[in-house]
């Protein structure tokens, strides 16, 4: 059994921590380090896992996931290095952080210790997440074997280069808002042209929903689905144009960059704390 200790209880520490228990790992398996301590008492009673400090989270774990703010990883990462320092037992160090290179917690760490990078989307919550997982300098393929292993349990997996977890980030990172918004915006005019408000939600969510299942399902692409909805000189056919007119391609691809450069200068800050540390 892989013993993991998730540091950073938040919106994202608890997708994991609650994928990880919905696929069958042991509540035994899992601890929680978390600083608030209510927050750390909802997470241990909610999901029955053990919540405590992080000297006695990282000892005799395999896995230490660090799923606090990325401007937090340089001094948590500090700490969980004191704390693993002396052990002989391999913990693998794995930061959900987006930005952040792996050099910044190689760095903080023992030499030669096993980083990877993974960034996860919160449908990690229902089973459905998205990872994308990199190595670091020193971890070797099995490092990497064994993470993408705990992902896959709470969806799916892809493994890229560090370089492209920018891009990554930008997509399926920050991608489950894309939709939420759209979703939204959808509820929102079918209001607006008279339908009572439970109802748009259940005509929106339930498209998503099966709109989602096609996409996956491993058959017509999405430009194809399109056309098949698209019948000619009828309704879709209106309100693509208009979309399309609205400026919807430019739009994602800006706000696919504007995720991607954030992602990008949350990586100087966290690169210049590191060399804060090393200076001073
Ligand atoms: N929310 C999301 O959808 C995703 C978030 N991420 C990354 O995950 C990280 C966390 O993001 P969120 O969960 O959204 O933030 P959050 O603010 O909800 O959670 C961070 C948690 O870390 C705790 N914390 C801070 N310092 C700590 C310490 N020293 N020891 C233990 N716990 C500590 C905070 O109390 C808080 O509960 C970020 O680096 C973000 O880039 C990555 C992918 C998706
Ligand atoms: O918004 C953020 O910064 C985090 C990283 C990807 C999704 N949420």
């Amino acid at each position: 059994m892989t013993r993991i200790a998730v540091v950073g209880g938040g919106r994202i520490g608890e997708a994991l921590i609650a994928g990880l228990r919905e696929s069958g790992t042991e509540p035994s398996d899992i601890v929680v380090v978390e600083a608030v301590q209510a927050r750390a008492d909802e997470l241990a009673k909610k999901y029955n896992v053990l919540a405590t400090g992080l000297d006695i989270g990282c000892e005799g774990a395999d896995v230490i996931v660090v799923a606090v703010k990325p401007q937090d990883v340089p001094a948590v990462v500090d700490r969980i290095g004191d704390a693993i320092s002396d052990s002989v037992h391999e913990s693998i160090v794995v930061s959900l952080a987006a930005g952040v290179p792996t050099q910044v917690l190689e760095n903080k760490l023992s030499a030669g210790s096993p980083v990877l990078r993974v960034m996860p989307n919160t449908a990690m919550l229902v089973g459905h997440g998205v990872s994308a997982v990199c190595k670091g300098r020193y971890a070797r393929d099995e490092h990497l074997e064994q993470v993408v292993t705990i992902m896959e349990s709470v969806g799916l997996v892809v493994v890229v280069s560090e370089a492209q977890m920018d891009a990554v980030t930008a997509i399926s990172g920050s991608g489950p808002a894309y939709f939420f918004l759209l979703a939204e915006a959808m509820i929102d005019a079918g209001v607006e042209r008279g339908l009572p408000r439970d109802v748009a939600v259940k005509l929106a969510t339930g498209t998503a929903l099966g709109a989602g299942a096609m996409l996956t399902g491993g058959g017509e692409g999405p430009a194809e689905l399109r056309y098949n909805v698209s019948s000619p000189g009828g309704t879709t056919a209106a309100a693509i144009r208009t979309l399309e007119a609205s400026g919807l391609r430019a739009a994602v691809a800006d706000a696919v960059e504007a995720a991607a450069s954030r992602s990008r200068s949350l990586a100087q800050a966290a690169t210049s704390d590191d060399d804060d540390d090393e200076n001073g």
